[in-house]
């Protein structure tokens, strides 16, 4: 089972302060989606407001077909893991596994065995008393094996090292594989987590900026490069989302389609054309006016 999320005009207000600002957005079941968005670019509001935490001051949200606030036959489908303070969890990773088994109705045990084996948790000690690390690891291994056709990660894996998030990020490719549901990643790890992303999101000051395919996104700019004379002259008039400098060899990141023509044509030049990075369209749309 996968969930369909669409929002309407979504606004969320914090007194005066207005986190989110009319969003719209329809995001079809059964992928993966990156979102994107600068530090208070309002991640985690959209994402709590998926996972009905509150309540937005305007607009809709509707989860699988169906207004999801206050929805327990659809929240119940709904699994949104963040960063929380576990440091009073008086509970073992197991007993703690088992109650969140009893509220998922596609919990699997054997797989959540499975992965506390895999992430190398300690059976025997406190939730509270694991690391940082571990205790992201755990709400991975709550998320994946909770099954939840809508599941939702907000910046979990940011006390992971890197060898543990690489096992997650297997992880999550092979079992969307085989039970295809909806995921929501939020990141700032974007370089790390591009290739997992079917879709991309990005808001930015409480507003929406795109919703777009990674791969449509990526193929929307190009890199080029080669001897700086010439890398120059062929991005006269192109968007530069970045540079490098090496010597006497350059390669600049441009924000514009480049037809087989044009990549022919910058190929006889000598130069080399690769795609572009999500990081930095990323950087460059989100990107402070001087
Ligand atoms: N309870 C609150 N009262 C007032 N303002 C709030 C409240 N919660 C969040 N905000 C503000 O809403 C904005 C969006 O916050 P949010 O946590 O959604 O951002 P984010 O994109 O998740 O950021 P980060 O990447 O830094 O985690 C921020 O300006 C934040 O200060």
């Amino acid at each position: 089972m996968t969930f369909d999320v669409e929002l309407k005009n979504v606004s969320l207000q914090y007194k005066d302060f207005k986190a989110l600002d009319n969003v719209s957005l329809k995001l079809d079941g059964g992928k993966i989606y990156g979102l994107l968005g600068r530090n208070g670019a309002g991640k985690t509001t959209l994402l709590s407001l998926l996972a009905a935490l509150h309540k937005q001051t305007q607009g809709e949200i509707e989860i699988g077909g169906e207004p999801s606030f206050e929805n327990a036959g659809i929240m119940q489908h709904v699994a949104f893991l963040y960063e929380s303070d576990l440091s009073y969890e008086y509970e073992y990773v197991n007993a703690m596994l088992e109650i969140v088994g009893r509220y998922r109705p596609n919990f699997d045990a054997e797989y959540a065995d499975y992965l506390v084996k895999r992430f190398k948790l300690p059976t025997d000690k406190y939730v509270k008393d694991l690391s940082k690390g571990m205790q992201s690891a755990l709400g991975v291994t709550m998320g994946l094996a909770s099954r939840a056709p809508l599941t939702i990660f907000d910046e979990v894996y940011l006390g992971m090292d890197a060898p543990t998030r690489e096992i997650f990020y297997q992880e999550l490719l092979e079992d969307q594989a085989k039970h295809p549901r909806t995921f929501i990643l939020s990141t700032h790890l974007v370089s790390e987590m591009d290739y997992l992303f079917d879709e991309v999101v990005i808001i930015d000051k409480g507003k929406f900026v795109l919703h777009e395919e990674y791969e449509a996104l990526v193929s929307k700019g190009a890199s080029i490069t080669g001897s700086s004379e010439v890398v120059d002259e062929f991005v006269i008039g192109k968007t530069r989302l970045s540079e490098q400098r090496l010597g006497n060899t350059k390669s600049v990141m441009i924000y514009e389609y480049l037809d087989e023509a044009r990549r022919q044509e910058a190929i006889q030049s000598g130069l080399e054309v690769g795609p572009i990075s999500l990081q930095d369209l990323f950087i460059y749309l989100t990107r402070e006016e001087a």
